[in-house]
């Protein structure tokens, strides 16, 4: 993360453009003398929120009527001097405030995520719920907001802080009888060593079972559209999205790239994935969709597969088979396809809202926990599962051999560390922070 932790920065932390309040946040040792400089003469009690006139020093008018909120160190949450400006929305109001804040003597722009970042390094903040931040700005869906409210929260940080606690205690136990061939009664410490690493595995699987749904939550349930050519895919796209996204037409091979739409069932986020229609394509760059399609559909969390009836099939197992263009009736009518347990038309709407809760009753099967989740990426995922190994060494093995037994306690406690970030995380620091917008 880029400069130094003397600077004071600031940013604009709400988003630019019309709106009817625009906020500021200021961090670092210059920024009472900021806030003097702007108001000249009046005082700023911490955590109390004051209205004043902020002129501009450079030319003394006037720039807007303010709400000023101080945070005096290390009451904040960066832990250095905050404050907090409140000034009308829009362009010319924030643009004058930016300016005069750029000019104040030590002050900077912040970096994306620098606020998050000085958070951290202040101890206000973990790893975990600096991620659980992101998260939850990324949030767009119900489900989502509350998972990462609760890792912001804490949630991660609190599991990992008792294991570890767990298994410094079962590592000192060790430690403080490495023969237990010296110590009076050996079975019975050997014993408590199992039930201690016993009791940490399972805390450590109760993690890890509800990982994958709840990374899956993250970045949504991925629904892949396929089939043939013609039978209406990017027609149930458009239906279902409510736009024309994707481009439809009676010529078959009209799809190649596929086309992502992200939507909220049921609070759960869902992307749902058009492709191009399978078939021995000639054109080289319909193979290449065609190859695409094949693929995604192999990725994919599940797939429609859709069919108009005409005599051709290839779902893949576990799709769900729907056959389309139900409207059509009469000679138009095409033949029934085979195994579908669903007839929609794109056309009318038929049977879109039957397929929509067959779809969200499947994605929230995949993303909902019986517990709530606290593993929620896959470097979360990882550690615990490095945990997990070394814990299961020490039960593995017929006889505890002390230093061994230390050593595993060690590695799992370490892995504990990485997830909050106490140790071991310089690779990772960069991508979670900058993932945070201008004045996070
Ligand atoms: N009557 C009727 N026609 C439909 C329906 N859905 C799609 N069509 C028509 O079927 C033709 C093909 O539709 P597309 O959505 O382009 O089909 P596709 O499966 O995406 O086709 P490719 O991308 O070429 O594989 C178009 O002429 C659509 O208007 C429907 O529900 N009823
Ligand atoms: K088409
Ligand atoms: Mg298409």
């Amino acid at each position: 993360m880029a400069g130094k932790q003397s600077d004071t920065i600031f940013a604009q932390a709400s988003g630019v453009g019309k709106a009817a309040v625009a906020v500021f946040r200021i961090s670092g040792p210059a920024c009472v003398a900021a806030l003097a400089a702007l108001a000249p003469g009046a005082v700023f009690p911490d955590r109390t929120a004051t209205l004043r006139t902020l002129t501009d020093p450079a030319t003394g008018e006037a720039l807007d009527r303010a709400l000023v909120i101080r945070f005096a160190a290390p009451r904040s949450f960066t832990g250095e001097e905050v404050a907090e400006i409140h000034v009308t929305g829009g362009r010319a109001v924030p643009a004058a405030l930016a300016r005069a804040l750029a000019a104040a003597p030590g002050l900077r722009l912040a970096a994306p995520g620098e606020f998050a970042w000085r958070a951290f390094l202040n101890g206000k903040m973990d790893l975990s719920e600096a991620e659980g931040l992101a998260d939850l700005v990324e949030a767009e869906t119900e489900a989502q907001r509350r998972q990462a409210v609760r890792i912001a929260g804490g949630a991660l940080r609190r599991e990992c802080d008792a294991i570890r606690a767990a298994l410094l205690d079962a590592m000192a136990t060790v430690e403080a009888q490495l023969d237990f061939s010296d110590v009076e009664d050996a079975d019975l410490s050997e014993q408590s060593v199992r039930a201690a690493a016993r009791r940490a595995l399972d805390r450590i699987d109760r993690g890890l079972a509800s990982a994958r749904s709840a990374e899956r939550l993250r970045t949504g349930y991925v629904v892949v559209i396929a089939g043939p050519p013609n039978v209406g895919k990017s027609t149930l796209l458009n239906a279902i999205a409510g736009r024309d996204v994707a481009i439809t037409s009676p010529f078959a091979g009209t799809t190649r790239d596929p086309i992502e739409v992200a939507v909220d069932l049921a609070g759960y986020p869902v992307v749902l994935v058009d492709t191009a229609g399978i078939r021995d394509a000639a054109d080289p760059v319909e193979q290449e969709g065609v190859r695409r399609a094949r693929q995604r559909a192999e990725d994919a969390d599940l797939t429609l597969w859709l069919d108009d009836g005409l005599g051709r099939s290839g779902a893949p197992g576990g799709a769900l088979i729907v056959r389309t263009k139900s409207d059509l009736a009469g000679a138009d009518a095409p033949p029934s396809t085979d195994g579908a347990e669903f007839a929609i038309s794109a056309k009318t709407g038929q049977g879109i809202d039957r397929l929509l809760a067959a779809i969200a009753e499947r994605a929230v099967d995949g993303m909902a926990t019986a517990e709530p989740a606290v593993l929620t990426a896959a470097r979360h995922r990882d550690a615990f599962a490095e945990a997990r190994s070394a814990l299961a060494s020490i039960l593995a093995a017929d006889t505890i051999e002390a230093e061994l037994a230390a050593e595993s306690f060690r590695i799992a406690a370490a892995a504990m560390d990485r997830v909050v970030g106490r140790i071991g995380v310089e690779d990772v620091l960069g991508a979670i922070f900058s993932r945070l917008c201008v004045g996070k």
